[in-house]
């Protein structure tokens, strides 16, 4: 019996939209165009980096025109913008009780592979899982279900958990056939009873005995 937990990242495991916002507000900058508020930037998170880019496009003067342009200098700053990033409190002491309890981790994101690489080597966080999916690593991305899939594949689990902080999260998990532990404290854009969760939790030192309750077959 192989049983595996997956945690989004992005307003799951670490506390990023400083980063993310930043980021964007540099891009911003370099086009002589005043900063938006880390708030708004948070509604723009989690579909990945080209519905974010959209999405920042729609809200200022930038240019669709330049869009490739405008992507790649936006991942240039996203990938140097790692300083303001921090792990959620209890979040890497359950990761560590997690894997002393013998399950599998992994990580299955809609965050690019660049700057994904570059905030789990910031925070030294890597080495903790078994398997990492970025937002780029199929060609199709989280709602869909293929990324969660592939995780949980990777590792040979039977059984799984997954844990995000988000809509597309919870979708995803559904479409997927696999349970749902909701962080309420990360990127939310919707009320809690909104987004549909097996078990919502504000601590991370509840997660492990969370896992044990809702940890069903795949
Ligand atoms: O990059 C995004 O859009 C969101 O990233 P996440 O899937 O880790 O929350
Ligand atoms: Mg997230």
């Amino acid at each position: 019996m192989t049983r595996a937990v997956v945690f989004d990242l992005d307003g799951t495991l670490i506390d990023s939209l400083p980063d993310i916002a930043a980021a964007a507000n540099a891009l911003l900058a370099d086009h002589g165009m005043l900063p938006l508020p880390q708030t708004q930037i948070g509604g723009f998170v989690g579909m990945g980096e080209r519905v974010f880019l959209d999405r920042l496009i729609a809200a200022t003067a930038l240019d669709a025109a330049e869009y490739d342009a405008l992507m790649a200098e936006f991942i240039t700053h996203y990938k140097a913008s790692t300083g303001l990033t921090t792990v959620f409190p209890g979040a890497l002491d359950a990761v560590k009780v997690l894997k002393a309890e013998g399950y599998k981790l992994g990580i299955c994101t809609n965050k690019p592979g660049g700057p994904l690489a570059a905030v789990l080597d910031a925070l030294d966080l890597t080495k903790w899982f078994d398997v990492i999916i970025a937002g780029d690593t199929l060609p199709v991305r989280k709602p869909d279900p293929a990324p969660l899939h592939l995780a949980f594949e990777q590792m040979g689990a039977d059984m799984g958990v997954y844990v995000g902080d988000s809509d597309v999260d919870a979708e995803t998990a559904q479409r997927a056939g696999v349970s749902f532990a909701f962080y309420t404290e990360g990127i939310r854009t919707k009320p809690i009873d909104a987004i549909p969760h097996d078990r919502a939790f504000d601590r991370f030192e509840d997660l492990p005995a969370i896992c044990q309750e809702i940890l069903r077959p795949i």
